[in-house]
């Protein structure tokens, strides 16, 4: 049986062998690129040469050289160097692993049919194009997108835009004013408007009777919002129409309020509207808490003890600040907003920035019909005392028939409201609080040469524009020589008739002082130059209100030639001598930097701006400007110590006197 069996294996090894020098005999030469001569060959193929010629299948058509016989080839020679992972199994490895020959040739046949005619193919496939890229959108087109549509169609007015105020009875030479108004303006020297007033003045005095009128319940006028570089006249701006509207008014109501921060810009406004309302006849209110809340109140309203629905004033004007206004909208019998035919809101983005009490949502619910108090439905008519006194607006709210309501439509409150800053904010988020009517934009600046759409730019990045007639300088030193420097700025540059800044009403005072021992300390040694002492104050909220007022009108009487003050009169106060605006701190952003150096050259006068930068903010300074696209307009001015030699020896005999000073304060 063994002998059998050990026949039978001899015999097939035989006949293996056998078949295996035959096929030996046929086999073909192999070549790379001819997928026929691999078919002419598989009638005689068995597993090695499958390996082989799909490996030539391969490697003419997908795979990486390594794969290829040519890549094997080049390891084995020690061309390349060997692969460290051991490579994947080629197709044809995985045949060799799977197939026993005789069963698995027709298969093998059809993949290296199917490989070869993959070959065949032309090698690129058609190409799709790609997808295109569209061109990047314009800056300005980016800088739009999301933006209140009201501010994208902004009406941008160059600074330089003016129109001359004519004498002529007849003719108002374009600036909507009456005759009488006109002939003020030229006894108070103005005779041409500035070009905010020149575009707003058409805005706010149509033509057409029905948009003069004090009640306009079924069209009422749209809102604005205004923003032009300090000292550019925005007061007169709302002055001027306000007062053309209200003079045709017959009884005393209260028609126009005007909000500001602080009531040193109260006082001033104040004094506009009376220099230019005299002979108007309309009677002027403020309320800041400079006074007793009781006698506010006798100067606003005529009678607190009866319950009246439609208000009752003694002024046509009032000019407050956001907390009193709100006093006395909570406790004064009778203090009515139901008529205002006008809202100014004066340094805008500073009092929307202000949460007090939730004053603004207050104030706009108060002009708003639905706060009839009292005149609920069912209430007779004839139980309200001087029902005819109410506003046409707020009558909507009366059912009684006594009470004519012409028309179903429902009448508005005809209350304009109009937003000013040199440094309005653009944040829609903001605006939207004041629920404005179909608002109107007005934007004063300069548009830079060849940049067509700069200005967009410009508004939507709040790049906020200066007076042409600004000169401004920074002064990098450091901290300790600060004090120094401003002395120098004084001396040497003659910087009077200034303003200087500082960070608070505690380094106000120090530098004050620091001055007047300096001087002391010259005056007692030699007064080479120096004619007449400087004199030199502080104002800041440490003083009383009294102290501050009467500090405030020295300066502008020029008694005083340099005034130290805190940001509290960094806004909106217009002295017209201030030849000189001295940042002694840096200010904490743009905006406050725009003010403060706005406090000179206003009215198109000139005016230097200077800034002590310490060494360690110079960088923050700068990166600041330059954000705001200002950097190049700051002149840098250097110091040498020869600059201050002359300084330098009171200078260290003032700080050891302030020294002692504080010493003995503990
Ligand atoms: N048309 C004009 N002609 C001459 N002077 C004018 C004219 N309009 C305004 N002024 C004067 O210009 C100065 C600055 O005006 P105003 O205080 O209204 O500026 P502003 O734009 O409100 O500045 P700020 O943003 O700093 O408050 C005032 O002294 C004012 O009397």
């Amino acid at each position: 049986m063994t002998t059998e069996l050990a026949k039978e294996k001899t015999k097939a090894k035989q006949r293996y062998l056998k078949r295996k020098k035959e096929r030996r005999k046929h086999r073909p030469k192999t070549t790379q690129d001819d997928s026929a001569v691999v078919e002419d060959t598989l009638g005689s193929t068995t597993k090695k040469d499958i390996e082989v010629t799909l490996d030539i299948t391969y490697s003419t058509g997908r795979s990486s050289p390594d794969r290829s016989v040519d890549g094997l080839q080049q390891y084995a020679s020690g061309g390349e160097e060997r692969p460290k992972k051991r490579p994947r199994l080629v197709p044809s490895q995985e045949v060799e692993v799977m197939m026993d020959s005789a069963e698995v040739l027709p298969a093998a046949k059809n993949m290296i049919i199917a490989s070869s005619t993959e070959t065949a193919l032309p090698v690129a496939l058609p190409s799709f194009p790609l997808p295109a890229v569209p061109d990047a959108p314009s800056k300005s087109v980016l800088a739009l997108q999301g933006l209140d549509q009201a501010l994208v169609e902004a009406d941008i007015v160059h600074p330089t835009t003016s129109v001359s105020v004519p004498q002529s009875e007849n003719d108002d030479g374009g600036t909507k004013l009456c005759a009488r108004t006109r002939r003020r303006l030229n006894d108070l020297g103005i005779t041409e408007l500035f070009a905010v007033q020149t575009t707003l003045l058409p805005f706010l005095l149509p033509q057409e009777a029905p948009y003069r009128a004090l009640y306009t319940p079924y069209n009422p006028p749209r809102d604005a919002c205004i923003s032009a570089p300090t000292g550019s006249g925005k007061t007169l701006a709302y002055v001027l129409p306000i007062i053309e509207i209200l003079s045709q008014r017959l009884v005393t109501r209260l028609r126009a309020l005007v909000v500001l921060p602080t009531r040193d810009l109260v006082v001033q406004v104040r004094e506009t509207f009376e220099a230019l309302g005299k002979g108007h006849g309309l009677k002027i209110g403020t309320a800041t808490g400079q006074h007793s809340f009781a006698h506010e109140q006798s100067q606003l309203v005529f009678d607190k003890s009866t319950d009246l629905h439609s208000g009752s004033s003694k002024v046509d004007i009032l000019i407050c600040t956001p907390g009193r206004l709100i006093d006395h909208l909570n406790g004064t019998p009778n203090f009515s907003l139901q008529h205002l035919r006008f809202l100014v809101i004066d340094e805008a983005d500073r009092l929307l920035a202000q949460s007090f009490q939730d004053w603004l949502a207050q104030v706009l619910s108060a002009t708003r019909p639905s706060l009839l108090t009292g005149c609920t439905e069912g209430t007779p008519a004839n139980s309200l005392p001087f029902h005819d006194a109410i506003s046409p607006a707020f009558m909507g709210g009366l059912t009684s028939t006594d009470i004519p309501t012409f028309f179903t439509e429902t009448p508005r409150s005809s209350c304009q409201k109009l937003l000013f800053s040199a440094t309005l904010t653009r944040d829609p988020g903001k605006i939207a609080a004041l629920n404005l009517r179909n608002p109107k934009y007005f934007i004063v600046q300069g548009t830079k040469d060849g940049v067509s759409d700069s200005h967009v730019l410009d508004v939507v990045m709040e790049k906020f524009t200066m007076p042409e007639t600004l000169t401004e300088h920074m002064l990098v030193c450091e901290a300790s020589q600060k004090p120094l420097i401003f002395f120098h700025l004084v001396y040497n540059h003659q910087v009077k008739n200034a303003l200087v800044f500082t960070k608070s009403a505690e380094s106000t005072t120090r530098l004050v002082r620091l001055f007047d021992f300096f001087q002391k300390a010259w005056s007692t040694k030699t007064m080479a130059g120096l004619s007449q002492p400087i004199v030199i104050r502080a104002y800041s909220s440490d003083l009383p209100a009294n102290e501050r007022k009467n500090i405030l009108e020295r300066f502008k009487a020029q008694e005083i030639q340099v005034l130290v003050c805190s940001d509290l009169i960094s806004r909106g106060i217009d002295i017209s001598h201030v030849n000189h605006v001295v940042s002694y701190d840096v200010p904490v952003d743009m905006r406050k930097y725009v003010h403060r150096v706005g406090r000179t050259a206003r009215a198109g006068r000139d005016g230097d701006a200077w800034t002590l930068v310490e060494e360690q903010e110079a960088r923050y300074f700068k990166s600041m400007l330059k954000e705001a696209d200002h950097l190049g307009k700051v002149k840098r001015v250097r110091v040498s110590e020869k600059d201050v030699e002359l300084l330098l020896a009171h200078y260290e005999t003032a700080l050891g006197e302030l020294k002692e000073v504080y010493t003995r304060q503990g």
